[in-house]
């Protein structure tokens, strides 16, 4: 009989209780952590055959501590976590989870956009604050309200979730422009050159992975280039934006606003310079929730399972 194959999950308490693992297909032994701190990756993964994290780092110094380690099956999209090269310079092979957010994403991407073009926070702590019942009218106009129709959405990253944006973006009847590369100049067919977009869009929205390439691919340049009424929206990665130059922009009324779902350092710290954003009616934060609907989250622990499984037959499946 082989042995059994030793599986360390570094972070399983960022799928909910309620997500069911199925099960694996293959002689193991599974050994769960709901947290790990970076300190403590090395020892834990050390002896592991395959690793499963969601946003728990593994570096080159935590790999080189591994003695058989196989696999490192990221449980989520966005696999910066992981140093990739170094996994393939060990011969370990990492794979992620792909188009299981292709309906929560979107949705929450719209959910932000729609908020920040119709001030919905604001009217609603308004309301709250007696403002309506003293206007002595219907209604009141303290904050802006536009339609998405007729509006520009700027696109960066035409993969799963940029397309499935832009699908919903012109089933509102909004003009979706996807963005070339930073820095391109011959630019992909059916896409704009990234300067043009950004100088263009009424709302930009971000749909690509943080890479050494796309790190703070919209700092104080873009920002300034950006439409004194455009909204910014960040479901992708913290990293991309410069997130201190965009708390300037807004401060400043250089741009209309900001909808975001994931900073640079999560849990965001309080010295973060979004903490002084809290309080303004054109910025939404959202503690990286856009992936957690329900049924993406069963989606993607399937995936993940199912993955790990083929892997054992000697199936690679979404190799990074
Ligand atoms: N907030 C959340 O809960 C979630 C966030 N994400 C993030 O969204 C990102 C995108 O996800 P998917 O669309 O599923 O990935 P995908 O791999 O299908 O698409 C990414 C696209 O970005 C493009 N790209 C890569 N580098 C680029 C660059 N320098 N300039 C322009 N385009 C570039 C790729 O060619 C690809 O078309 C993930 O990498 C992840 O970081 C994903 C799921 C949930
Ligand atoms: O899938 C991803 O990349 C996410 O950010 C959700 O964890």
């Amino acid at each position: 009989m082989s042995a059994a194959v030793r599986i360390v999950f570094l972070d399983r308490a960022t799928l909910p209780d309620f997500i069911e693992l199925k099960a694996f297909d293959f002689a193991h032994e599974v050994i769960t952590y709901d947290q790990t701190k970076p300190e403590e990756v090395a020892g834990r993964i050390a002896q592991a055959q395959i690793v499963i994290t969601n946003k728990v780092p593994v570096s080159a110094a935590d790999l080189a501590r591994t003695d058989g380690l196989k696999l490192v099956a990221v449980a989520a999209t966005g696999t910066n976590i992981v140093d990739v090269e170094a996994c393939r310079q060990k011969g370990v092979v990492v794979t992620n989870i792909r188009n299981y957010a292709v309906n929560t994403v979107p949705e929450h991407t719209l959910a932000l956009i729609f908020a920040l073009r119709r001030s919905l926070l604001a009217y609603h702590l308004s309301v709250a604050r007696g403002r309506w019942a003293q206007s002595g009218q219907f209604c009141y106009f303290d904050y802006p309200v536009s339609d998405l129709a007729d509006s520009t959405i700027g696109i960066f990253g035409s993969g799963a979730l940029g397309s499935a944006v832009a699908g919903r973006a012109q089933a509102l009847g909004m003009k979706v422009l996807f963005a070339g590369r930073k820095g391109e100049t011959a630019v992909k067919k059916d896409h704009t050159p990234f300067e043009e977009v950004i100088a263009r869009a009424d709302i930009l929205s971000l749909h690509l992975p943080l890479t050494d390439g796309t790190r703070h691919m919209i700092g104080a340049p873009e920002l300034a280039q950006m439409k004194p009424t455009a909204i910014l929206i960040n479901t992708a990665r913290g990293g991309l934006v410069d997130e201190a130059a965009l708390a300037d922009a807004l401060e400043n009324g250089q741009i209309g606003g900001a909808g975001f779902d994931v900073v640079t350092q999560e849990p965001m710290p309080d010295t973060h310079p979004f903490m002084r954003l809290m309080n303004r009616s054109d910025f939404i934060l959202t503690p990286h929730v856009a992936w957690a609907s329900r049924q993406a989250i069963q989606t993607l622990a399937d995936q993940l399972v199912d993955n790990i499984n083929a892997f054992e037959r000697g199936e690679i499946r979404n190799p990074v």
